[in-house]
């Protein structure tokens, strides 16, 4: 367009030369001829009219080529930017096709490899295919075979099938007959096990009766039975040199010293039972736990520890500590027992247990759980009196502070109580505990240089001592006068000691060689203990004569032969039910007790006879007596009771000796236990006077302390004791119920009343109330030692009711 537009411009101009070109020829045709002029001017100024028409449109042209100008200089910055555009655009695009070309031959190598990969696979598959096509010819080969196989089977099976059609309608057939009669024997057999179950109830009726009567045999001999228990060897201490040469199942012990060669330094002993260095004090309390259950039978039990020093008293009786309950000793078992026993009873009966802890020193008794703040810590030093015959509530000393307790924790904060008021009271009393046990003999008051009131303490600790061996020597000769009030001790021991009364003995022995004479003094004053017979129940039935009571021991063993045969005939009967029954039922496996253990009850009525008349009728029928124990050891107790037999006449012999100092004549062994025998050997001498200090030091120290615990007779409901009750005793309660409440005040102790109510007359029909006494005696060779003087502690355990 800018082209045309120049053009033009160059075109215009062209003409503009042209006409005036042409002016001028007309301007000199113009002077020839003035026509012409006019003529010519008439031109000129049409000329002049066309020439400004031409300027005029030059002008506007002029105009026009400034605009076109502009327009191209405008259109020449587009033609720049747009070549620029064009440019980058072309750069792009020549980019763009740059990497397309890449793309497409990276495309284009890509596809030739998949492409080649393509016809690899394809030559693969087709390789495949084919030999899917073989296996596949070859599957349907064996299919077709195995069709034919299956085709067969299921023929042969079809067939089978018919035929097992048939039998299944005869078994339904067996089955509905075989059904019926079973129904018929489950009734048959329902009944017959009816049967069985009546007379096992039966069987233990017969049971519970033999138990009873056994008892009331037991209550009649009153026997005491002692267990050995030896201790293990200490750190330190030369094991190889043991004393201990045999223990036996049934309660021998063979010692011998390891010192002596030869055969005369072996010596059987015979007890209850012996217990190994490896025994537990569990193992140890299961077999004195028939003894805790005759508490709350309403027997009076007493448990004490004998041996020599460092024998293991403390640890029988206590056990090594308090903290850990797996070696708690019998006296925290047995009280723990107590308390969960009347648990399982408290359905029928309803107990109550009292505490009272006294100590007996120097042959005074004063009471160290007594009220009163100041004498908490310093108890008060009145003497308390000992009844002379223990009272129907079975307390010897009355006036005594008496506890209500309820579980063992109870007890043994009282224990701690009055430990801690006896420890401070020692302290006081310029430790006397610590001098409170000396010697028996005049000698061993010379040994120790004992005066003035040490002497004293020592010649109180050898009464006590020798009070007890006369007390239980005059027990075992029936004595008709047993001297319990020779010391304070027996005195407040004294309803556990004799009478109704079952009494354990641990004898404790230290194993070590160099103990051996102790070990032997003891033991044969355990054995003499052990084959004595602790009299009749004289305070059962006091004012009876002795024959009476031996009368009744007959009528009851012939009641109990009785009731063996009847046993005897039941067990017969059962076994033959058992037999019956198992023939019935032997596809179901039903398998009964062969048959109900032997009780010792089931030893013939000839041995047993033989066994309660002779004068030292052992523990072992004893033990016997409670069903715990005895189911555990009825199977040896005939051979047992014969061995026994046998021992006890090899080795005792009907002895006068009835109590030491007392004048009463003394045989060669007992003469020899308490030293006044032969002399003729320094050790034999040692040996018989740390016997008799073992003895004597029991009390002092040597029963050092005592638990007694006592079952008041089992009473009615309270609805009932008002019925049954007389009206002195219902007054007599109260009286003691307000003394309770008011001490409980005083002392602040909520949870433990101060004083529970003290019953001094037996209610009518009732039983005597039973009392355990838990005692630890310790003997000593050491005049030094340290020995703590007597802690008696008694407690009540009074049932309020029992349900009919
Ligand atoms: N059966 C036992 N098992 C393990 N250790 C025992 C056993 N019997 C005793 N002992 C240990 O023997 C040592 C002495 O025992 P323990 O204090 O009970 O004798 P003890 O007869 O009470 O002495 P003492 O008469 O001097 O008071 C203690 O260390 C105790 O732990």
């Amino acid at each position: 367009m800018l082209m045309k537009r120049v053009q033009q411009n160059i075109l215009f101009r062209v003409r503009e030369e042209k006409y005036r070109s042409r002016i001028k020829v007309l301007e000199t045709l113009a002077a020839g001829t003035t026509k012409e002029n006019e003529i010519v001017t008439n031109c000129m100024e049409n000329i002049k009219l066309e020439k400004n028409r031409v300027e005029e449109r030059e002008r506007s042209e002029e105009k026009d080529v400034v605009r076109l100008k502009k327009e191209k200089e405008r259109s020449d910055a587009e033609i720049r930017k747009l070549k620029q555009e064009l440019k980058v655009v072309k750069e792009t695009h020549e980019n763009q096709c740059l990497e397309l070309e890449a793309k497409a031959q990276k495309t284009k190598v890509d596809l030739e490899k998949k492409l080649k990969d393509a016809e690899l696979q394809v030559v693969d598959s087709s390789k495949k295919v084919k030999e899917l096509e073989k296996l596949c010819q070859h599957k349907s080969q064996r299919w077709e075979k195995k069709e034919c196989t299956y085709q067969n089977f299921i023929d042969n099976q079809a067939g089978a099938l018919q035929e097992l059609n048939a039998t299944s309608m005869s078994i339904k057939h067996e089955v509905l007959k075989t059904e019926k009669k079973y129904f018929e024997d489950l009734n048959y057999y329902g009944l017959k096990l009816k049967g069985v179950a009546d007379a096992a109830k039966n069987y233990h009726v017969v049971l519970e009766e033999n138990r009873r009567l056994y008892n009331e045999v037991q209550e009649l001999k009153g026997n005491i039975r002692v267990y050995c228990r030896i201790r293990p060897f200490l750190p330190g201490q030369n094991s190889r040199q043991t004393t201990i040469e045999y223990i036996g199942e049934n309660g021998e012990l063979v010692v011998a010293n390891p010192l002596k060669q030869g055969k005369d330094t072996h010596r059987l002993f015979k007890f209850n039972k012996v217990f190994g260095q490896a025994a537990t004090q569990e193992e140890v309390f299961i077999d004195t736990r028939p003894l805790i259950r005759s508490i709350l039978d309403g027997y009076n039990v007493c448990i004490f520890a004998y041996g020599q020093t460092g024998s293991g008293k403390t640890y029988t009786m206590s056990g090594p500590s308090i903290t850990s309950k797996e070696e708690w000793g019998v006296n925290y078992r047995a009280l723990n027992d107590l308390f969960l026993l009347p648990q399982s009873r408290q359905n029928s009966v309803m107990y109550e247990v009292g505490v009272q802890m006294v100590e007996i020193y120097n042959e005074q008794v004063r009471d160290i759980l007594s009220d009163g703040g100041s004498n908490r810590r310093y108890p008060s030093l009145i003497q308390y009196r000992i009844w002379n015959t223990a009272l129907p509530n079975g307390l010897a000393v009355p006036d005594a502070s008496m506890h209500c307790v309820r579980s063992t924790e109870d007890v043994l904060e009282l224990m701690n109580i009055g430990l801690m008021n006896r420890t401070v009271g020692a302290t006081a009393l310029n430790e006397r505990s610590s001098r409170s046990h000396c010697v028996l003999s005049v000698h061993r008051v010379d040994r120790s240089e004992a005066t003035g009131e040490r002497l004293k303490e020592a010649q109180h600790i050898n009464k006590s001592l020798s009070a007890l061996g006369d007390v239980i020597f005059a027990l075992a000769h029936k004595n008709p006068h047993v001297p319990y009030r020779n010391s304070k001790l027996t005195q407040v021991l004294q309803s556990s000691l004799g009478g109704q009364a079952k009494t354990l003995m641990f004898v404790q022995v230290n194993p070590d060689g160099d103990s051996y004479a102790e070990t032997v003094s003891t033991l044969k004053f355990a054995e003499r203990v052990s084959g004595v017979e602790l009299g009749a129940a004289k305070s059962n039935k006091e004012g009876r004569d002795v024959r009476q009571l031996m009368e009744q021991v007959s009528s009851l063993k012939d009641v109990i032969a009785r009731k063996d045969e009847e046993l005897q005939n039941f067990q017969k009967q059962k076994g033959t039910n058992a037999t019956v029954l198992k023939r019935g039922l032997s596809n179901l496996r039903l398998e009964g007790p062969s048959s109900p253990r032997r009780h010792s009850i089931g030893a013939s009525p000839n041995a047993r006879r033989a066994k309660a008349s002779s004068l030292f009728g052992r523990a072992t029928s004893d033990v016997d007596n409670c069903s715990e124990y005895s189911s555990k050891h009825s199977d040896s107790g005939s051979q047992h009771s014969s061995n026994e037999r046998k021992h006890q006449k090899d080795y005792h012999q009907p002895s006068k000796f009835a109590g030491g100092a007392k004048g009463i004549d003394f045989d060669d062994e007992d003469v020899e236990l308490v030293g006044l025998g032969d002399a003729d050997s320094e050790e034999r001498l040692s040996d018989i006077s740390d016997s008799c200090l073992s003895m004597g030091t029991e009390t002092d120290g040597s029963i050092s302390s005592a638990v007694e615990l006592t079952l008041f007779p089992e009473a009615v409901k309270p609805l009932e004791i008002t019925e049954r009750l007389e009206p002195h005793m219902l007054s007599q309660k109260p009286e003691k119920s307000v003394k309770m409440v008011k001490t409980e005040q005083k002392e602040s102790r909520s949870n433990i009343p101060y004083k529970i109510p003290k019953q001094t007359v037996k209610p009518p029909g009732q039983t005597r109330p039973s009392r355990l006494s838990v005692a630890t005696s310790s003997s000593s060779k050491a005049l030094t030692s340290a020995k703590r003087p007597t802690i008696s502690t008694s407690s009540s355990a009074k049932p309020l009711n029992r349900r009919r």
